[in-house]
């Protein structure tokens, strides 16, 4: 069945209804009012602000092995609520996502969910170990289409074996997505940002510097390959000066930052709530304020949510002993909404949150633009919305949530997924 969205600003800009055709692609705008006499399914969209659907560079699923966390259809749910089409799933899973096979069978649970694409990360190196290459190539050949390629968790550390890395992914266009995190400088008790609130609690610290190197490295290693490198959660003000440089040296890089990046801040450790507990740590004001900057002038090409999903028994502990990572998917869209000032237009909330990561990761039918042809993934947002996030509304199977209690700025109404209404009126459909 075809379907006509109406009266949604476009990225803002003018009131049109989209027509999504029964083949669930983009047939092109009509004017406002003209899709209420076609005799199609028809979602309300007045006053909402329609957007290309959400494309998520930076997910934890957790299936296989950690299914009491997140599954691969919980996240899904997660994902739509957020206003997501598509999400790139991280190898860190049990086992991990370094063949062929592997990633087929997170390809295929996606499918069997059937809310948004999930598109399966492959880990760069085998069991993450940073010795050995994954299977880069097969994956890459197989029905999964294996492009995005990180050992997100663990860094890729060995020089050698990033250089080959970036060398093999040219091939066919795949992209090694770093977790900048050079070991000996971020040593294994680090927990949370290294300066003057980890010295006052006494807790060990991973210095920004840890991120820098590795950036700088890498930037250079991709110069060297003529190959293609993406730096994940960028997290300091250094790391944007080397990833500005690199750009402006024609250098082929990208970079991400997430949301709790772009407003938490180390003092939240004062709390020692391990919700907090982040990996790369919340970062000092002044790396903030470089972060959104960064943003909005290009520099950062995209938010991603390195949605961190842990069961209770994982979180709850004294902070040096919690495990990293905190949840991101259902309120990303909102958090970036409310951090970004009005300078920063609905056209650049598209272009960080689907666009520039559709093409990082070089995904088939997701163009980001809303035109004719593509495919019919779109995200309805209230733009007047004021939600108080509650961590038990969830649809994620945990509750590791940093926004709750607080106020944020705009909300997904509804999300539309190859012209199928996956979320109505904030609630899965
Ligand atoms: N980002 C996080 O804090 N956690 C990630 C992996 C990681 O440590 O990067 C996870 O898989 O939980």
């Amino acid at each position: 069945m075809s379907l006509v969205i109406t009266g949604a600003s476009l990225m803002g800009g003018p009131r049109k209804d989209l027509y999504v055709d029964d083949a669930g692609r983009l047939v092109g705008e009509l004017p406002a009012g003209a899709g209420r006499s076609r005799g199609v399914e028809t979602l309300d969209a007045d006053g909402l602000v329609a957007l290309p659907g959400l494309v998520d560079l930076h997910t934890h699923l957790r299936e296989p092995g950690r299914e009491d966390a997140e599954t691969v259809l919980t996240g899904s749910r997660a994902a739509a609520v957020g206003g997501y089409t598509a999400v790139l799933a991280m190898a860190n899973t049990t086992p991990v996502t370094d063949t062929a096979e592997a990633a087929i069978r997170v390809w295929e649970l996606g499918r069997e969910a059937g809310l948004v694409d999930v598109v399966p990360v492959g880990a760069v190196t085998k069991g993450l170990a940073g010795e050995e290459l994954a299977e880069l190539g097969l994956m890459a050949r197989s029905r999964a289409r294996v492009r995005v390629f990180s050992d997100d968790g663990r860094c890729v550390h060995d020089a050698r074996v990033m250089r080959r890395a970036l060398e093999y992914v040219k091939a066919f266009g795949g992209v090694v997505s770093q977790h900048a995190q050079e070991p000996t400088l971020a040593g294994p008790a680090a927990c949370c940002h290294e300066g003057e609130v980890s010295g006052r609690l006494g807790l060990p610290g991973w210095p920004g510097i840890a991120e820098e190197v590795i950036v700088a490295r890498d930037v250079m290693l991709a110069r060297h390959t003529g190959s293609r490198v993406h730096v994940a959660h960028v997290s300091t003000a250094g790391s944007v000066e080397v990833v500005r440089w690199a750009k402006a040296q024609g250098i082929d890089v990208t970079a991400e930052v997430t949301p709790h990046h772009l407003l938490l801040t180390t003092d939240l450790l004062t709390t020692f709530d391990p919700t907090y507990k982040v990996n790369p740590p919340l970062r000092p004001e002044e790396d903030v304020k470089v972060l959104r900057e960064a943003l909005a002038d290009g520099t950062i090409d995209a938010v991603a949510t390195d949605h961190a999903p842990h069961a209770r028994h994982d979180k709850e502990h004294a902070f040096v002993d919690a495990a990293f990572g905190m949840l991101g998917l259902e309120t990303a869209l909102s958090v970036v909404r409310t951090v970004m000032d009005e300078t920063f237009t609905w056209a650049d909330v598209a272009r960080v949150m689907s666009q520039s990561p559709a093409r990082i990761a070089r995904l088939d039918g997701h163009g980001g633009t809303l035109s004719p042809g593509e495919p019919g993934h779109v995200t309805l947002v209230d733009p007047t919305a004021s939600v108080t996030v509650d961590r038990d509304d969830s649809v994620s199977l945990s509750r590791n949530n940093p926004w709750h209690g607080r106020s944020l700025t705009s909300k997904v109404v509804h999300t539309v997924y190859g012209g199928r209404v996956t979320v109505r009126d904030g609630a899965l459909a």
